[in-house]
């Protein structure tokens, strides 16, 4: 029996409109009960399609997927209905980049928290409302009372994040997906949302993917990383572990380019070279053709995937050997 919340085994996502895009490819994946997993890697890796693949938002005709999803036990790739309705608010809750994108310009932020709670349980509009007023509250918004009567333009960036985190959060899921969260916000605001963020998780004990391309973000926030690259993961472990001895070529890569600048939020862009198109499923490694260590072997087959330790997986012929870090 397993006690993760999040099982993800073998998932692959292929686009098959005018183009075929192979986004994600053979992705194995957990996440406990109240841990937080940083999913790691620079624009086009796959990490928005993992979390969209999760609840369940890819337009399904133009999708291939295969696989299977456990969430707290669910099949999430069956799930239709009223039942993957019950699912997205109720198990799992996403928080956006761009706050104002999911949120209704012509209803005040009161309603609109008011309305998430009522579509999912029953109770009345009065009661609603004190829990949308709890929620502006737990996500320490200013004047909370008063705020509940705003509509959206009358708040700032920073307010929207924190209203959306209250309705991604007034059902209290069990796992919250947070896409680049703070990527929109100004540097001071950005850090109070990833506290905030922080503070939640561990008040609701809930599990949390937080997607980011970004170094310093992901060790601020997360307990794991799982790098991710050409829709696969590379290497996967604690931060810690990946921060002290990253062994993935990839991995050492963006740090040793971006570590100095870490805490100030380095973007993932110092490796010469550019990912591949994903017009076909990898048959070798799709970072060899970027990869300063890259032989023949690597260019003729998958990489082996070295398992160091129970938490730990690096998929590269490499994984073992002591590199040079620069
Ligand atoms: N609906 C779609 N149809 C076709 N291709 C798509 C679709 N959504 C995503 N893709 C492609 O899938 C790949 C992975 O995209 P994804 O958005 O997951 O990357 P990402 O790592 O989240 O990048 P970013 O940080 O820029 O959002 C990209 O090549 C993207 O163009």
């Amino acid at each position: 029996m397993t006690t993760n919340l999040v099982d993800i085994r073998n998932l692959s996502v292929r686009f098959t409109g005018a183009r075929t895009v192979h986004a994600i490819n053979d992705l194995t994946l957990t996440l406990q009960q109240g841990e937080t997993l940083a999913l790691l890697g620079e624009s086009g890796s796959g990490k928005s399609v993992t979390l969209k693949t999760l609840l369940r938002l890819l337009p399904p005709k133009r999708t291939q997927i295969d696989g299977a999803i456990e969430v707290n036990g669910t099949d999430v790739l069956t799930l239709s209905g009223r039942k993957l309705q019950a699912y997205r608010g109720e198990e799992v809750s996403m928080v956006f980049q761009e706050p104002g994108l999911a949120l209704d310009p012509v209803y005040t932020v009161g309603d609109q928290i008011a309305e998430a709670v009522m579509r999912h349980k029953r109770i009345s509009k009065v009661e609603a409302i004190s829990t949308a007023l709890d929620m502006l509250r737990r996500v320490r918004i200013p004047s909370p009372e008063r705020r509940l009567k705003n509509y959206p333009h009358e708040l700032s960036g920073g307010m929207l994040q924190r209203v959306m985190i209250a309705l991604a959060l007034a059902c209290r899921p069990r796992l919250l997906l947070a896409d680049e969260p703070t990527t929109a916000l100004d540097a001071t605001v950005q850090i109070q949302i990833l506290l905030l963020l922080r503070d939640l998780q561990k008040e609701f004990g809930m599990g949390v993917i937080f997607v980011t391309h970004d170094i310093g973000v992901a060790v601020e926030v997360s307990e794991r990383i799982a790098v991710m690259y050409a829709g696969q993961i590379v290497e996967e472990g604690t931060t810690r572990e990946i921060i002290k001895d990253p062994r993935h070529p990839y991995t050492r890569g963006l740090l040793a380019a971006n570590l100095h600048d870490a805490a100030r939020g380095a973007r993932l862009n110092a490796i010469p070279g550019a990912p591949p198109a994903l017009e076909t499923r990898p048959d070798a490694c799709s970072f060899a053709p970027r990869c300063p260590l890259a032989e023949d072997r690597c260019r003729a087959a998958l990489p082996p995937v070295h398992v160091p330790n129970a938490r730990r997986r690096v998929a590269c012929i490499h994984a073992n050997a002591p590199l040079a870090v620069g």
